[in-house]
């Protein structure tokens, strides 16, 4: 038997050693049934996998096998089936989705480690356990119960649900859960395909927040604003409602940023936003646009004045400061433009861009404003650009000049100073007043060349006069805007011009208005500093408009008050006693600071007696002279000894 085994061409050669070892067994006594699987050539000349058994039925007299019967059994499709399955536990085991099989109870038969991995059960200890462990309280157990409910009917369900790790932790998983048949027992199963989608997920509200959110304020940003607008306008124009947007712009906020740094300036910002939450109410949409500009959402308005009442509500409310912390509060005041859904605009994008322009209109009205849009306000608005295009080509195109208006003293009777005064004659707008350009150029940061450009025009000028014999004495006083205190290196520039034309730093006083000093005291202190070193004087203009006390006054190295012209229009009036008692006062508090007074806009003989009869020490106005341009202001400082007596009251009664 062994040789004609051995000799079989129907037996795959690489079969038959275990073929033959099998049967040896068998023959020995160790095997009681011979037993193997091995491939036979079939009858289409084909290899096929068959399971041998078989047993000796022949013996001769000796005892030796002599014949064997058994069977053959066709194990082609079994032993693929077996292959597969060896193949899909491993294709199971390398997965990194989470798999386990369920029995139709929903307990664990089966699980894969990557379902170790994600739920922190090992596989052992979740067999046979109900999935009701991995539940989470983020959902209600109906939840949980639906689920089972709508895979035991549909066979097949993909869904989301939070599940929660051993540890206790939630996570978030993507489900796809098929009912199959257990191919032994008939026995439905079902086979549960997970993955944690935790991540993906928070990534995903994360980029959607940040697509949608300004992540400083928490507010809604420019996209969401234009969003929520087009529901509201959908909304209005299925009601036939009406809605506003305000635009909200807060006034001199540059300068919080300049002065404070930007970390103070988000924490204005955010509370700035909190102040407008909290003012406009939950259920209405505030954006934050961009920097320091907002948008309020007024939906389901009956009338334009509910926006105007908003508007001042608004400005209201910033009234109190700004709560930073214990130590730090800010005082900031919004400008705010309106515009209205049908009367304005149509849509979003048109709708916001009025409101902006609205809003110029009431920052120019004086800030701390609200101003409704009007389609003339466009007018204004492209005039705006034009002409900041064409200031900012106004110093090579030699469209700037400068005009000089002395100051007389009023105990010495000599032209103590003169204030250079800028003036731009336009070619393509003729003459522009500085009080419109030069907001423009704040706001743009054009100041700061165009100041320059003013400082060194000023100090040639002076030098001329000095070189064609005016009084060595006599000062140039040159305005200073915030954004050039606050933002360019002025101390460095004006001791760069001063050297550049070898002028003494006495000659040279800067104006600053009050308002300056008072909300950016800090910053402003350590300049002033600096320009006290450098032996630069310092006037304060337009004093009396900033409510500087006293005290503070005091620690600021200036050398000159300049009392605002609206006090001194009033001083001679028989029936105006407040601005006669203001100006006396502010007189009287300079002279115990060791301040010099300069009274402005001085315009009648009058105002002038008033002045002198109270110890001031400076005038300026129309009265004594208008501002000149440079060569007609040296020919008035030449003549000017001459013409103090035709001025000024040779004894004035003391007061
Ligand atoms: N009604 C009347 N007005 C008088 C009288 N005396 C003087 N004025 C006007 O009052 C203003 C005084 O200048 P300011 O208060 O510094 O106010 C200035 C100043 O704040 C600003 N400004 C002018 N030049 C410059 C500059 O070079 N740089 C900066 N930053 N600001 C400037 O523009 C403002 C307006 O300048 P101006 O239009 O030149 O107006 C000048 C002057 O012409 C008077 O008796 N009656």
């Amino acid at each position: 038997m062994h040789t004609v085994l051995a000799k079989d061409p129907r037996i795959h050669p690489d079969d038959l050693p275990h073929v033959r070892r099998q049967l040896v067994a068998y023959l020995r006594g160790e095997l009681s049934v011979f037993e193997c699987e091995h491939r036979i050539r079939g009858e289409d000349g084909d290899w096929q996998w068959v399971r041998t058994r078989g047993r000796a039925v022949m013996h001769n007299a000796n005892g030796r096998v002599r014949r064997m019967a058994g069977t053959a059994r066709n194990i082609d499709t079994l032993r693929e089936l077996e292959s597969q399955r060896q193949i899909a536990a491993e294709v199971l085991r390398n997965m990194r989705e989470s798999v386990a099989v369920l029995d139709d109870e929903f307990h664990f038969i089966a699980a894969n480690p990557a379902f170790s991995q994600m739920s922190g059960y090992d596989v052992d200890e979740v067999i046979g356990q109900d999935t009701a462990i991995l539940n989470s309280d983020r959902h209600p157990p109906e939840f949980y119960q639906a689920a089972r409910d709508a895979i035991r009917r549909q066979a097949s369900w993909s869904g989301e649900m939070w599940q929660r790790h051993k540890d206790g932790r939630d996570f978030l998983c993507a489900m796809q859960c098929n009912a199959i048949e257990d191919p032994g027992t008939r026995q439905r199963l079902y086979m549960l395909v997970t993955s944690d989608i935790t991540e993906r997920r928070r990534i995903e509200q994360e980029l959607r927040y940040l697509a949608n959110f300004d992540p400083l304020t928490g507010l809604p940003n420019r996209t969401q604003l234009a969003e929520r607008l087009s529901q509201a306008i959908v909304q209005a124009r299925r009601s036939g409602g009406m809605l506003a947007v305000l635009f909200l712009d807060l006034d001199n906020f540059k300068d919080i940023n300049d002065s404070h740094g930007h970390a103070t300036g988000d924490r204005v910002l955010r509370a700035a936003a909190q102040r407008l939450r909290d003012v406009v109410g939950a259920q209405r949409t505030v954006a934050r646009i961009s920097g320091d500009e907002f948008a309020v959402v007024l939906d389901n308005l009956t009338a334009a004045e509910e926006a105007d009442r908003c508007a001042r509500r608004i400005l209201d409310a910033f009234e109190a400061p700004l709560q930073l912390d214990e130590r730090h509060e800010f005082v900031i005041s919004p400008s705010i433009g309106i515009s209205l859904f049908p009367d304005h605009a149509q849509v979003p994008t048109d709708l916001i861009k009025h409101a902006d322009t609205a809003m110029y209109r009431a920052k120019r009205r004086g800030k701390r404003n609200y101003a409704r849009y009007s389609p003339d306000m466009d007018r204004d608005s492209r005039r705006r650009t034009s002409r900041i295009a064409a200031l900012r080509r106004a110093i090579e195109r030699e469209e700037l000049s400068l005009v000089y208006q002395p100051e007389l003293h009023l105990t010495q009777g000599r032209i103590h100073s003169v204030e250079a005064l800028l003036r731009w004659n336009s070619t393509d707008h003729g003459t522009v007043p500085p009080g419109e350009f030069i907001p423009l150029a704040e706001e743009t940061g054009l100041i700061i060349p165009l100041g320059e450009w003013v400082l060194d025009q000023a100090c040639r000028t002076l030098v001329a006069w000095r070189a064609a014999g005016a009084d060595p004495a006599l000062k140039m006083a040159v305005n200073i805007s915030a954004v050039q205190l606050l933002r360019s290196d002025l101390p460095d520039t004006v001791a760069r011009i001063l050297q550049r034309h070898a002028l003494p730093p006495g000659v040279l006083e800067l104006e600053l208005i009050e308002s300056v000093l008072m909300s950016h005291a800090e910053q402003a202190l350590r300049r002033l500093h600096v320009f006290r070193e450098l032996g630069v004087s310092i006037a304060v203009d337009d004093f009396g408009t900033g409510y500087s006390s006293l005290s503070y006054l005091h620690r600021l190295p200036i050398d000159t008050l300049k009392i605002d012209k609206t006090f001194i229009d009033g001083v001679a009036a028989p029936d105006d006693h407040d601005d006669a008692t203001i100006t006396s006062t502010i007189i009287a508090m300079a002279r115990t600071l060791g301040l010099a007074t300069v009274a402005e806009g001085v315009e009648t003989p009058a105002q002038l007696a008033f002045l002198q009869r109270h110890g001031c020490d400076i005038a300026q106005g129309f009265h004594i002279s208008r501002p000149l341009p440079g060569d007609d202001c040296q020919h008035f400082l030449e003549t000017a000894p001459a013409r103090a007596g035709h001025w000024l009251d040779p004894a004035p009664t003391p007061a």
